[in-house]
């Protein structure tokens, strides 16, 4: 009996063990799947995506960079190595909300210290949503020297999208400049002022074509044979539906896209489902993403064209050509067709059309808080600050401090940065945003808006009058950190009293960057609940850099220990412990 007892014991500990061994197997075998590991080495190379040869910011070689591929719920580690030789970096993971991880944002000033030239920073984060996603420089204006890239976040297992496609595609759109990013800097924060001007070329996933033949241009930098800028093609069986992320990263331009003969159904926005709906053209702003189906239903005899407008600029840039390739036509004929000449670039309704239709799945709703608990109003104005060109919000213009506001709030270094609050609205009784405002002067200031923690928070955008006689731009603004619900959009002023009453409270859609449109106004909310400091910006890379931006903190007590690697400038420096 006892040498049974005994018998049974020593089989349930052997069983135990084994279970036990079993698990801390199967534990460490998925954490390591889990885990994306890449390693990046960022420098200038010549380049010629549009057949026009520049230094060019490459990852491994490439712009744009290789496009990070995960499963929601991974962790991705990215260790980048600043091989720039004399220029700092930072990366910002855009779309990601860095949930418990604010330190990897990646926006320099903010949330880190620039990655020096020689020195390799590690990005760590979980991507937490499917769904498909930028990445970027997001140090001074380096992320139009070329680096920047896709992200593509796919379900988890078993878990199904609610639409169906055969194959899965991603395409980035950019503009491309021939200057240098250090020439333009220069003149937008010169006297006499000097605006970049309108971009040189389209490119469809870093592919463009300039016109080599301009006698002005020369010769032994252009090229028109060169392989880098032959057409992007995208190529498609006939018959088969094409799931295409489409993300947009330009410098300056709102884009048409479209494929010639090919209607599109939207399905996803900014990592978020969309209610189905159908568009010839897709409009797309800088920052955003959004997932189309094709179905590759016309003649299969042929090829047609994908092609890219600038809209919302009187701009000289020729449309962005690619090639939608039926197989197995030659993947690199032109098709037999003239371009398509896409929509006006001045016509505004179609493109308000489109924000007002994009709106949450229907079985995906999140629901928004029904109240606020802070109205922010954001006037977007064009300024002169002591005769410089700058771009405000409420008549103040923002610049960086020299120590980013997530060690100064957290390491209270208060002296760091100004103290005194951004303001939370603009004269709205006396200010006409449809004129040049008679008094265009503004102040600089690196303060930033305190939100209470776990607080509801609605931002109004508005547009008003640039300082150009009846014009007015579309700027995408983009968050960091959150996703927002998207309110409403309007023409005109907003009017308080009046248009709340028609926000979306049934079926808003949640994005990261939403435009708004010239004259008009875009409400947007968001719950204050990822504890860190967060930028607010529009995405033209040039407007941020004249001062079109601001942050946020919420919950700083709430961060965790900040890593020693995102130290070592400013203030910053006698933390920094390597
Ligand atoms: O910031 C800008 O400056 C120019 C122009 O307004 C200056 O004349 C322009 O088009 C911008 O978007």
């Amino acid at each position: 009996m006892v040498e049974h007892d005994f018998h049974q014991q020593t089989q349930s500990l052997v069983k135990l063990v084994v279970l036990v061994c079993l698990l801390f197997l199967s534990a460490s075998i998925s954490v390591e799947a889990r885990i994306r590991h890449y390693q990046w080495e960022v420098k200038y190379e010549y380049k010629s995506p549009d057949c026009f040869k520049k230094p060019s910011i490459s990852i491994n070689g490439k712009t744009p960079g290789p496009t990070i591929v995960a499963q929601q719920g991974d962790t991705v580690v990215v260790e980048v190595k600043n091989s720039l030789l004399t220029e700092n970096l930072a990366i910002h993971w855009h779309g990601i909300r860095q949930i418990g991880t604010p330190w990897a944002d990646g926006t320099e000033g903010v949330t880190q210290c620039p990655i020096v030239p020689g020195d390799t920073f590690i990005y760590k984060f979980v991507v937490d949503r499917a769904g498909t996603y930028l990445y970027h420089a997001h140090y001074g204006m380096q992320r139009q020297a070329g680096l920047q890239g896709m992200m593509r976040v796919s379900l988890p297992d078993g878990v199904l999208e609610p639409f169906s496609y055969d194959h899965d595609r991603s395409i980035l759109l950019t503009d491309w400049y021939h200057k240098s990013t250090y020439e333009q800097a220069t003149g937008l924060a010169s006297l006499p002022f000097s605006w970049v001007g309108e971009p040189q070329s389209i490119l469809i996933h870093g592919r463009g074509r300039f016109n080599c033949s301009i006698p002005t241009i020369d010769p032994t930098l252009c090229n028109a044979t060169n392989p880098q800028c032959t057409p992007y093609s995208m190529t498609v069986v006939p018959g088969k539906t094409y799931r295409l992320r489409i993300g947009s990263l330009t410098a300056l331009s709102a884009l048409s896209f479209e494929i010639e003969g090919h209607n599109m159904t939207v399905v996803e926005a900014d990592g978020h489902y969309v209610e189905p709906f159908v568009v010839k053209n897709l409009f797309i702003y800088s920052g955003e993403t959004y997932s189309v189906l094709i179905k590759a239903d016309q003649d299969p005899t042929r090829n047609y064209w994908a092609s890219t407008k600038v809209v919302s600029r009187n701009n000289t840039t020729p449309n962005g050509l690619g090639i939608f390739n039926y197989y197995p036509n030659h993947p690199r004929r032109y098709p037999p067709t003239v371009p398509p000449s896409g929509p006006r670039w001045d016509d505004v309704a179609p493109r308000m059309a489109q924000s007002v239709a994009i709106k949450s799945h229907r079985d995906f709703i999140h629901a928004p808080p029904l109240t606020s608990d802070r109205v922010i109003v954001m006037l977007n104005t064009q300024n002169r600050v002591n005769g410089y060109v700058r771009w405000s919000v409420n008549n103040v213009s923002f610049n960086m401090p020299h120590t980013p506001y997530l060690i100064a709030l957290k390491h209270n270094l208060l002296h760091a940065f100004e103290q005194t609050p951004p303001p939370d609205n603009y004269d709205q009784k006396n200010y006409d945003i449809f004129n040049i405002a008679p008094n265009v002067n503004a102040t600089t200031s690196n303060s930033i808006y305190r939100l209470k923690f776990n607080t509801t928070v609605d931002i109004i955008l508005q547009n008003a009058n640039t300082m150009n006689l009846n014009n007015s731009e579309t700027h995408p603004w983009h968050l960091h950190g959150h996703d927002f619900w998207v309110m409403g959009y309007g023409n005109g002023k907003f009017n308080q009293s009046i248009d709340p009453k028609n926000y979306n409270f049934v079926n808003p859609i949640m994005k990261n960057t939403i435009p708004v449109h010239p004259y008009g106004w875009t409400a947007l909310r968001f719950r204050a609940d990822n504890p860190g400091v967060w930028a607010f910006h529009c995405h033209i890379e040039s407007h941020f850099f004249m001062g079109m931006g601001v942050v946020f903190e919420e919950g700083i007590e709430k961060v965790g220990k900040l890593p020693t690697s995102i130290m070592g400038c400013g203030e910053s420096k006698r933390f920094h412990r390597p």
